[in-house]
Order: C-alpha cells, then structure tokens, then sequence
C-alpha cells in the first residue's frame, strides 16, 4: 500500500446515544482498487456510508479523498471533490427518459469551462456526454425508454451511469445488486468490473460472490469496528469472520 492512499478515513467514530455505530474506524482505498465493505445486519455499513458520503456529521475522525480533507464539507460538495455515491434507493427520475436523465445528470457536472461555451456547443457537449454513458452502462439501446418502465437491473444500471456522470476518483456503491436476479447480477459484476479503469471503488455489497470475484480487499464490519482486512483468501479462511459473517448466511 502506499504511503498515501487515494482515500483515508481516519478513526471515524459515530454514535447513536449510547450506541456507538461505528467504532474507530480506518478505511483506505487506493487508486484502480475495489475494497469491497461487508458485515452481518446492523453492523454499521450504511452508517458508515452515509459518514463518508456527508448524509450524517461524524462524531470524530477525519476523511480524505486525493489529499482534500473532506469532513467539513457538504455531501453536494464532496461529490464536486470526486466522491460519487449510488443509493440503494435509486436516484432515477422515474418520469423521464433515460436519454434526459442521463442529460439532466451531465448537466448537473459539467465543468465551468462549459459556461463559455455557445448554446449549441453545450448541448452537443452534453449528448455526447450521455451518449457515452449510456454506452458505458449498457443502456444505448433505450435511450428513449420511460426510466421507471425499465426493469429493475436497467435502473440500476442508470443510477450508476447517473453517479458516474460526476466523473468520480472514487465510487460508492451501495448495495448495487439489491433486488437483482442471477442474470442482472452478472451483468452488474461485468459493469463493475469494468469501472474500475474509470474509477476507485468501495463496494457494500451483500452477495459474496460478487464480492469475491470483484474486490481486491474487503473488510468485515462487525459491532461497528473492522474485524479484519484482506483478499477473499484471507476473508474465507479467517475463523472469526466464518464465525460472525459467512457462517451466518441467513444474516448476509
Ligand atoms: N439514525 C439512527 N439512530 C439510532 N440508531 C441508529 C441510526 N442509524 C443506525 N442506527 C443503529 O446503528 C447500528 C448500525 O446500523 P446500520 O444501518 O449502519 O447497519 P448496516 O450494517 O448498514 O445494516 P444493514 O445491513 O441492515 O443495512 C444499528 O444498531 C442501528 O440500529
């Protein structure tokens, strides 16, 4: 690992009266990685999302992605910075099109430079920019659909097209194959496989096997506090994570 990551959360501590949800803890993430978050129910990976996205103040620790420090700042302001977040609960205007989601979004992150630009210009800008994320994701081949008539793992699919009009450094995916039957999964998997060259990622992610077959390091969260840290090898054969997690399906 190197001496400085590409994200550094620091001792990150949240508590929820007397109930502390998460227990210092230290995350990194380094440039072109997956590090893949898991932990049984309650164990605090959505706390901890929400303390790295900005949607809850932390109590304590420090966050930073590229060497900007980014407690202080507001969640809009952190996805200015280069953090990214899809939601389990799907961003998707559900009204329109996907072609004008995915312009809305361009819109919403095009570059000041743009502001020079004439009319025409940024609207020729901002279709090639959909354009090419709907070609990233899958969904090139209905562009002109109602977003909420699509099927469950195309939404998906735009929400993360969506998040990755922000141009992350790194991506938080919460829960992508939520909902998702095995073909939709694989096709998720192959997508985010394929990010990785556009962006770091840190996955929570229920599915073990697309765990093991995406990430390159994954912690387990129990009680708040990272367990351990590794690759799938280490993860399988550590016998306190078989005990509380792996042994525990039904909990997954
Ligand atoms: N706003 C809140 N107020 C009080 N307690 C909370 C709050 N949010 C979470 N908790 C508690 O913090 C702990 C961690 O919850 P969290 O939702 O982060 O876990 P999780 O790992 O994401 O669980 P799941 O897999 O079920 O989503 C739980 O005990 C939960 O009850």
């Amino acid at each position: 690992m190197s001496a400085t990551s590409l994200f550094e959360a620091k001792g990150l501590v949240k508590r929820f009266g007397g109930l502390l949800a998460t227990d210092h803890v230290d995350i990194t993430v380094e440039p072109g990685e997956i590090h893949a978050l898991i932990g049984p129910n309650g164990a605090g990976k959505s706390t901890l999302v929400n303390l790295i996205s900005g949607l809850l103040p932390l109590d304590e620790g420090s966050l930073s992605l590229d060497g900007v420090e980014l407690a202080a700042l507001a969640p809009h302001q952190r996805v200015r910075a280069g953090l990214s977040r899809c939601f389990q609960v799907t961003s998707v205007f559900k009204s329109d099109t996907v072609l004008d989601n995915l312009l809305l979004a361009a819109q919403a992150h095009a570059g000041s430079s743009f502001r020079f630009l004439s009319r025409r210009a940024a609207e020729d800008v901002l279709m090639e920019t959909a354009l090419r994320l709907a070609e990233t994701v899958g969904l090139a081949d209905v562009l002109g659909r109602i977003a909420g008539t699509l099927p469950h793992g195309a939404q998906r699919k735009l929400d993360v097209a969506l998040a990755l009009a922000a141009r992350p450094r790194l991506l938080l995916l919460d829960e992508p194959m939520a909902g998702m039957g095995p073909e939709d999964s694989l096709q998720m998997v192959a997508l985010i496989e394929q990010l990785r060259a556009q962006t770091a990622i840190l996955l929570i992610e229920h599915d073990m096997d697309a765990v093991f077959q995406l990430a390159d390091r994954i912690s387990v969260l129990v009680y708040g506090r990272v367990l351990t840290s590794g690759d799938a090898s280490h993860i399988k054969g550590h016998p306190e994570v078989q005990a509380v997690y792996l042994g525990t399906e039904a909990h997954a």
